[in-house]
């Protein structure tokens, strides 16, 4: 008979699926154990140039809420940091608690923070598709930026006052122009591994940047998040909160920082 550990492999409600990948060897989110990073001279600044024309809209997948942009040419790309490449900026989404104690995917030293921004971007230099970039080892990089509780924020105020318009699954806006670096720390340090995506399909094919240095945003801002729905229109209402994943084991690998 199987192990007691696996006949009962817990399946999270929220996404329907084992909440380890079997075989799986470079699962994300992780802890990051700040005194376990391994400050790394090679690694270069990231270098971020967005076009906010790329935006096109806003909407709400099931999962988050997301910002998604026209990527089919090179204007809205990352280069540097720890890519070979560049990538380009397909979309953005958050995750988030229901209440400020919790709330991120990845943590520092175990902390939470209330929210995790994700900038997911793919590499076009090398696949045809994003479809197919999804399932390289190289073929995706996100940059995850912390939110926590602070100062009112300007930029994220534009999207706070779209959301009323998504509360349900599978409702969408047009969002015509929006530069997500204003959503980016000052900071420039981060950390850098090898890991997934987050949700569905879970596939290893993401390089994380995790800057060291959280934005702010103020309460108001963070109950908007919280007044999402993961239903649809007309079915009973399930508010949109906890959709983050839990944390995955490090397994062999280490965590590189650009800074000392
Ligand atoms: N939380 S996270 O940043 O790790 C992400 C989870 C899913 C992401 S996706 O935009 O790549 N969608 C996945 C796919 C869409 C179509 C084919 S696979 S990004
Ligand atoms: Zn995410």
């Amino acid at each position: 008979a199987e192990p007691n550990s696996l006949r009962c492999l817990p399946v999270h409600p929220l996404w329907q699926s084992p909440l380890t990948i079997p075989g799986g060897t470079r699962q994300s989110p992780i802890n990051i154990q700040w005194r376990d990073s391994v400050y790394d001279p090679v690694l270069k600044p990231l270098k971020v140039s967005y076009d906010p024309t790329t935006c096109l809209h806003i909407w709400n997948n099931g999962y988050s809420f997301l910002v998604e942009f026209d990527d089919s040419a090179d204007r809205s790309i990352i280069v540097g940091g720890p890519l070979e490449n560049q990538y380009r900026l397909k979309q953005f989404h958050f995750h988030w608690g229901a209440i400020n104690e919790w709330g991120s995917e990845h943590t520092v030293d175990s902390k939470f923070y209330p929210a995790e921004l994700h900038l997911v971007h793919w590499n076009a230099v090398v696949y045809p598709t994003f479809e197919e970039a999804v399932m390289e080892g190289d073929g995706l990089a996100v940059i995850g930026v912390f939110l926590k509780l602070g100062a009112h924020h300007e930029g994220l105020q534009t999207l706070v006052d779209a959301l009323p318009a998504i509360k349900h699954k599978d409702t969408i806006i047009e969002f015509d122009v929006f530069d997500p670096s204003c959503l980016l720390p000052s900071c420039p340090d981060y950390w850098t591994y090898a890991g997934s995506l987050t949700t569905p399909p879970l596939t290893e094919s993401v390089t994380w940047i995790i800057k060291k240095q959280p934005i702010e945003v103020d309460e108001n801002q963070l109950e908007a998040f919280r007044m999402l729905l993961f239903t649809s229109d007309g079915e009973e209402e399930k508010r949109m909160v906890d959709n983050f994943r839990p944390l995955q084991p490090l397994m062999d690998r280490t965590v590189r920082s650009s800074f000392q």
